[in-house]
């Protein structure tokens, strides 16, 4: 089962760092009963989406935040924006800003890890990779999907970024490779259907018109009653949750503030040191202050 609901009261509780894997169930909020709502994110990919102050930065955070306390975790980041994913840059293998020829060419070599962890799959007779395998989880989180398919660089960079992610989307849940997007303008042009379905979990905050709320959840949610069109705008981090082979169902996102983002990020990159050092690193915001 994808999604595991739990006795908020209950002793089985999500393990935390140090020993947490991307393994493990990732929480991200609670259900309409108030239940835990995990994700098996190693599995599956998460697309968010949703119109703008909804809470999506919120549940990327939460998955950033899991994946870099998580052990034998990689996170590869792409944010137009820089501050939304920023927090992690330190411990992260790349973080892509604003510039799209770095965007190509960081997908074009996660695909060639995911083609190498294939081959290995292949010769090992086994179809995906599982815990014990000991291979790092490489997590590739974007935000403002937009940004890279319609407005950054020239049309042919945008289209062969559609193209590698489109590739990375579908190789990358099997081989320990997930991805997780997020957009505000859920459209047609931005997530067409041959790519939202690639997605197993997606999660659909506040939007504006059923139109972009099947975009999201899949053509037809909205005329048999899913549609986030009735989320309330001012119930920031509500969404409806579609996870495979479920209906979808609504969710209250866990919050993050920007303080929790960056004690979370620095602790994860002192967990991370190299060894021996045993004291964490002074945060580089007293470093910019001194600088200032
Ligand atoms: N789960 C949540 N619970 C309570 N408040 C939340 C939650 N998520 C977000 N908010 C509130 O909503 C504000 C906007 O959230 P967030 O930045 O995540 O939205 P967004 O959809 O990513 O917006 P944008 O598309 O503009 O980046 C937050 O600053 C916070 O005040």
């Amino acid at each position: 089962m994808s999604i595991i609901a739990r006795d908020p009261l209950g002793t089985d509780r999500v393990p935390v760092a140090p020993g947490l894997s991307m393994f493990d169930p990732m929480f991200i909020g609670i259900d309409e009963f108030g239940h835990h709502v995990t994700l098996d994110t190693v599995y599956h990919n998460l697309l968010v989406a949703g119109e703008p102050g909804g809470g999506k930065s919120g549940l990327i955070n939460l998955a950033a935040a899991h994946a870099a306390l998580s052990d034998n975790t990689r996170l590869v980041l792409l944010d137009a924006k820089y501050v939304e994913l920023g927090p992690w840059r330190d411990i992260a293998d790349a973080f892509i800003g604003n510039d799209i020829e770095a965007a190509i060419s960081v997908l074009k070599r996660l695909l060639i890890v995911a083609t190498n962890r294939y081959m290995w799959l292949l010769v090992h007779r086994r179809r995906k990779v599982d815990r014990d395998d000991n291979l790092s989880t490489i997590v590739t989180i974007i935000d403002e999907l937009a940004m890279f398919s319609t407005v950054l660089g020239t049309k042919e960079q945008r289209e062969e970024f559609a193209t590698l992610l489109r590739g990375l989307v579908s190789l990358g849940r099997a081989c320990g490779m997930p991805v997780i997007a997020a957009t505000q303008r859920p459209s047609w042009d931005i997530i067409p259907a041959s790519l939202r379905d690639l997605f197993g979990y997606r999660a659909a905050f506040r939007c504006t018109t059923n139109g972009s709320s099947d975009v999201i959840l899949g053509a037809g949610w909205a005329d048999l009653g899913y549609s986030a069109t009735d989320i309330d705008p001012e119930n920031r981090g509500a969404a409806w949750l579609l996870a495979e082979g479920r209906l979808p169902y609504r969710i209250k996102a866990a919050y993050l503030s920007d303080t929790d983002i960056y004690n979370i990020a620095d602790y994860a990159a002192w967990m991370r040191r190299p060894s021996g050092i045993t004291v964490p690193a002074p945060s580089t915001t007293i470093q910019w202050e001194m600088a200032a």
